[in-house]
């Protein structure tokens, strides 16, 4: 039988996409080397954010401890951690994996699933090896959907037990008593937030760049940064490992600053977090002339391919790398194949979350972007410390910064919110990105109170030059701005 398209990969992007293709009545065969649900489950997204939640959870608990009965103690096993962790992912696997086994036995003519390894040997066929035999399948249209990996550095002894990478952490027997984090972006960040708020392991982060999370706005890693230290974290900025070994079931590196001092550490455990790399290897993308550029990534065109039939989803076809993107791209493609769709994917409003301490959700562009742009644009912000929902929750470490167009339509173009409730806290907005809406429906909407959206609600206003407080009476705690295609900057004042 000759499908109507193969899927290589089922994680986010190619599950997506299968699921996608069977809403459209065509034949889908699926294939995947490990596990289905990829990075999007496992060593990744949601295996992460477990470990995350588990380990706020723990850090909160001992917080109220300390204050209300500072003489208790209570403490918590990385084993029982990992249980929780694998508890959660069994729960999503046994959804993601419970629906292609009914699939597979209600559609047998129509989906097929193989786990296998999957390679192009034609521009319509692909060999599946499943390690005992070979299969060759044909297909009208082929989705490569086959993810990324860690990028690994050439002086790392990476062995994932004692240095790892972010698939080797579950590898710990117990909390490391000490672990140095190489890379200071997303993945680095999390994990630093992670073990310190478990409160067993001495944390410390290296980088390369002048500062933590390099591509976010200063304001909001200095924020993050802050807290890093407050919790105990090291930050090496600009620092250049000259070397790193194992030695006796630990770890000796030597760091470089920028002053020209060098220093021997040495710890029980590394994380390596410097980047992913794309998935393209063994997959015979150069015997049927798959374009592959210099920086490893597949060539595309809004996910196809410079030959027509074989498409790319996922993280192996751009630098977003985010489980959202992935599964956007994997319907996509299908609905593009099948000529569903002739509009081409923007990126510009897809929400992320960061999960640090405190968490940073973000839509659009930041000040950064904007600038290396050339745009001119509003800029509003508030402090948490204004916002009524955080003064009663206690918790008012943070701000909320949305930038629109510097013109009477004052469109968004994008917003940051760090602190709690920053995740939910954005999606009115990025509906207003998607919808290209300028910024005052959002004025006079009623919103709950005491509720921490109340606090985009004020920046609206203070745009509109109708907040309840002025930001000329509250320097540092509320700004609206304006700058210009240069970085000139100059407080806009509506009161005087
Ligand atoms: C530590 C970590 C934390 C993350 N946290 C978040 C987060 O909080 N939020 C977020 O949005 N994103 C997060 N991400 C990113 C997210 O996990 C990825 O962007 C997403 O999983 C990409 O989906 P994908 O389908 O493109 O690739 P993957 O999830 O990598 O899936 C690709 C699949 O293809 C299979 N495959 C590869 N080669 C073959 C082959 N030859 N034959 C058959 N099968 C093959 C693989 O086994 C894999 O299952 C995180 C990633 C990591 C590593
Ligand atoms: N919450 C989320 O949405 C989430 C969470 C985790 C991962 N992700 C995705 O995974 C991707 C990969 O994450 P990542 O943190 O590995 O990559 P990254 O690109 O975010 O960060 C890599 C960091 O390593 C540093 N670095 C690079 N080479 C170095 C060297 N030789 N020495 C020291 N530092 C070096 C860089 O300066 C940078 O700060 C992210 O881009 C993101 O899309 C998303």
């Amino acid at each position: 039988m000759k499908y109507d398209v193969c899927i290589i990969g089922a994680g986010p992007a190619g599950y997506a996409a299968a699921m996608r293709a069977l809403d459209l009545n065509k034949s889908v065969i699926l294939i995947e080397k490990d596990k289905i649900g990829g990075a999007g489950l496992y060593n990744g997204a949601i295996s992460s954010k477990t470990f995350w939640e588990l380990a706020k959870d723990i850090q909160t608990a001992r917080k109220r401890l300390a204050q209300y009965s500072p003489d208790q103690h209570f403490s918590v096993t990385y084993q029982q951690v990992l249980r929780q962790v694998r508890e959660g992912i069994a729960n999503r696997r046994f959804h993601l994996e419970g629906q292609i086994e009914s699939l597979a036995k209600q559609q047998t003519s129509r989906f097929r699933y193989i786990k296998g390894s999957a390679k192009l040997v034609s521009h319509n066929t692909v060999e599946v090896s499943t390690g005992t035999e070979e299969e060759i399948i044909e297909a009208e249209n082929v989705v490569i959907a086959t993810g990324s990996k860690p990028r690994k550095l050439p002086n790392i002894p990476i062995d994932e037990k004692i240095i790892v990478t972010s698939d080797g952490v579950e590898n710990f027997e117990n909390f490391p008593k000490s672990l140095v984090i190489l890379g200071a972006g997303v993945i680095g960040c999390e994990w630093a937030t992670i073990f310190s708020n478990f409160g067993y392991t001495s944390v410390n982060i290296i980088d390369k760049a002048e500062r933590i999370l390099p591509f976010e706005d200063d304001d909001v890693t200095d924020v993050v940064e802050a807290n890093m230290k407050k919790q105990g974290i090291t930050v090496h900025k600009k620092s250049n490992l000259l070397s790193m070994r194992i030695v006796d079931g630990e770890v000796e590196y030597i760091l470089e600053y920028t002053d020209g001092r060098k220093e021997m550490h040495r710890v029980e455990k590394v994380l390596v977090s410097v980047g992913r790399i794309p998935n393209t290897q063994n997959l015979g993308l150069e015997r049927v002339g798959v374009n592959i550029l210099a920086n490893g990534q597949i060539e595309n065109t809004d996910g196809q391919t410079n030959i027509p039939n074989i498409y790319v989803a996922g993280d192996i076809s751009s630098d977003v790398a985010l489980v959202n993107v992935a599964e956007l791209e994997g319907r996509h493609v299908i609905e593009k194949m099948f000529g569903l769709s002739d509009s081409v994917i923007t990126y510009n409003n897809v929400s992320t979350i960061m999960f640090v301490q405190p968490e940073v959700a973000g839509v659009g562009m930041n000040e950064k972007k904007a600038l290396q742009n050339k745009m001119s644009y509003k800029v509003v912000k508030i402090r948490y410390d204004m916002i009524p929902r955080a003064i009663a929750m206690r918790n008012n470490d943070g701000f909320f910064k949305i930038l629109v167009t510097n013109d009477a339509d004052m469109k968004i173009i994008g917003m940051r919110a760090v602190g709690v409730h920053a995740s939910s806290a954005i999606q009115a907005v990025a509906l207003l990105i998607s919808m290209d809406k300028g910024v005052e429906e959002l004025a006079d909407m009623i919103h709950p109170h005491p509720s921490i959206i109340e606090g985009i609600q004020e920046c609206i206003r203070m745009l509109l030059g109708k907040s309840v407080l002025k930001p000329e009476f509250f320097k540092g705690m509320l700004s609206c701005k304006s700058c210009d295609e240069n970085g000139c900057v100059n407080d806009i004042i509506y009161l005087r």
